[in-house]
């Protein structure tokens, strides 16, 4: 059942203050007979807002709260009709990154900032103020981190018209998607893009609008729990025994378990296993390896490698998959890779790591070290070292070749469903 899984998978987004008075809960909505969202959009702390009239729901559970309990201002400066549209800025390098993390609310003209749930400074403003070129009575909006649009943009609906904000210049670009349907609400969820419409929702991608086949799908079914709805009947959460890892360029940080991988730094917002096969078009099956390079991020399955660009989804260079061999000089299959800050991919291949110099041509292995392990299921390098997972656990090691090096074993960590969202 969908609310039992909820309570596992969802624990970080899923922090319902606990009010005392409980007075301003009120019957008039029932999200599990089908709403249409006014406005939908996660808090800095990643728990999902979902609003209709002057109500609001927080997280992916729980009854609904008159919205104005919680955001006083909008109802005080504005007689509270209904959100139009709300999202959360995504601008942590911009030159106004003061407002990153925070959540934006539209109604009518005006447009609201609020972190913390408090109001910012100086607002509510008009909407031109903030966000020159696009225009009231809003839709939908959505924020569009770069790496899944070109730059660090907001993407406004209103009608068929999507109005492209990008926040670093305040430039904007128009386009009309007619495919999709009018979007009532927008909400982007673990880098997937949502439209919400009637009490469906479809699933576009962020800079082309292009949505794929199965949309549009029950919004009950997915986005809460409600009795007699749900979705992943037959699909276990992912066991904790890594098959690979790896952290890319960007810090987006990914665990390979089976034919399904999981997000690992997005804790915030939620932790949720999709199919490989989802962000990795080529990839079928389960790999047996994952690193990354420079902008690029590797997959090994079995005497094959394939090797896609990261930036703004990933996209598979020609040419591949290739052999292994004439790839990275040695043959498969392997059990872990990883790079650390310099040009070596330290391969692990039983209870051997062969270190490969990815600048020199032909590659070939450069040295061989014997490991302290008889089988390594995966292993990654980041700011804290590299680590080693084995079974439902991984070692922390200061550097490769004190992994090679060492005699004794470092204390091991549990892989906690906690923290990578699968099974123990
Ligand atoms: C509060 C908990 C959960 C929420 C909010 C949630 C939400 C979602 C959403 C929004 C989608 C994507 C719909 C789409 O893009 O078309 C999805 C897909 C999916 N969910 Fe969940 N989910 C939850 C829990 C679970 C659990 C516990 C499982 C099973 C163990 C599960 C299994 C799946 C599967 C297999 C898919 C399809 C993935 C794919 O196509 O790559 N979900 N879920």
């Amino acid at each position: 059942a969908p609310a039992h899984h909820a309570a596992i998978v969802f624990e970080h987004a899923e922090e319902n203050p606990q009010v005392d008075d409980e007075s301003h809960y009120n019957a008039k909505y029932d999200r599990c007979e089908g709403i249409e969202f006014d406005a939908i959009a996660p808090d800095e702390k990643g728990t999902a807002l979902f609003f209709k009239g002057d109500h609001l729901w927080k997280g992916f559970s729980g009854p609904a709260e008159l919205a104005n309990a919680t955001f006083q201002e909008l109802d005080e400066y504005h007689h509270l009709g209904h959100v139009d549209a709300a999202f959360r800025m995504h601008n942590k390098d911009g030159k106004d990154s003061k407002h990153h993390d925070h959540v934006f609310f539209f109604l009518d003209d005006k447009v609201f900032s609020y972190y913390n749930h408090t109001l910012e400074k100086s607002f509510p403003l008009e909407i031109q103020q903030v966000f020159p070129g696009i225009p009231s009575h809003l839709d939908a909006a959505v924020e569009c981190p770069k790496g899944e649009c070109t730059t660090d943009s907001v993407l406004f609906f209103k009608g068929h018209e999507v109005y492209k904000f990008d926040i670093r210049n305040n430039t904007v670009k128009k386009k009309v998607w007619d495919h999709l349907p009018v979007c009532t609400s927008a909400f982007r969820w673990l880098e997937h893009y949502y439209c919400f419409h009637g009490h469906n929702f479809t699933r576009f991608h962020p800079l082309s609008g292009e949505v794929e086949a199965n949309y549009p799908k029950e919004t009950r079914r997915y986005f809460m729990s409600c009795p007699n709805f749900g979705h992943g009947a037959g699909h276990r959460r992912p066991r904790c025994k890594l098959d690979a890892i790896t952290t890319d360029s960007t810090g987006k940080s990914y665990a390979f378990i089976g034919i399904m991988y999981i997000r690992l730094d997005t804790l915030r917002d939620g932790i949720h296993p999709f199919h490989i096969v989802r962000s990795w078009k080529e990839v079928s099956g389960h790999v047996d390896a994952v690193f990354s390079y420079g902008d690029k991020i590797y997959i090994i399955q079995r005497d094959q490698i394939y090797i896609y660009k990261s930036a703004a989804h990933y996209t598979l260079i020609e040419g591949y998959p290739k052999p292994l061999k004439e790839e990275l000089g040695i043959d498969g299959p392997v059990d872990a890779a990883f790079v650390c800050d310099e040009h070596i991919v330290h391969v692990i291949q039983g209870q051997k790591m062969l270190d490969i110099n990815l600048e020199a041509t032909p590659r070939a292995v450069k040295t061989e070290a014997p490991l302290p392990f008889s089988k390594i299921d995966a292993a990654t390098c980041h700011t804290d070292g590299v680590k080693v997972f084995v079974g439902g656990e991984y070692y922390l090691y200061q550097s490769p070749k004190l992994l090679a090096t060492s005699k004794i074993n470092p204390v091991p960590h549990k892989i906690s469903s906690e923290l990578f969202g699968c099974e123990e």
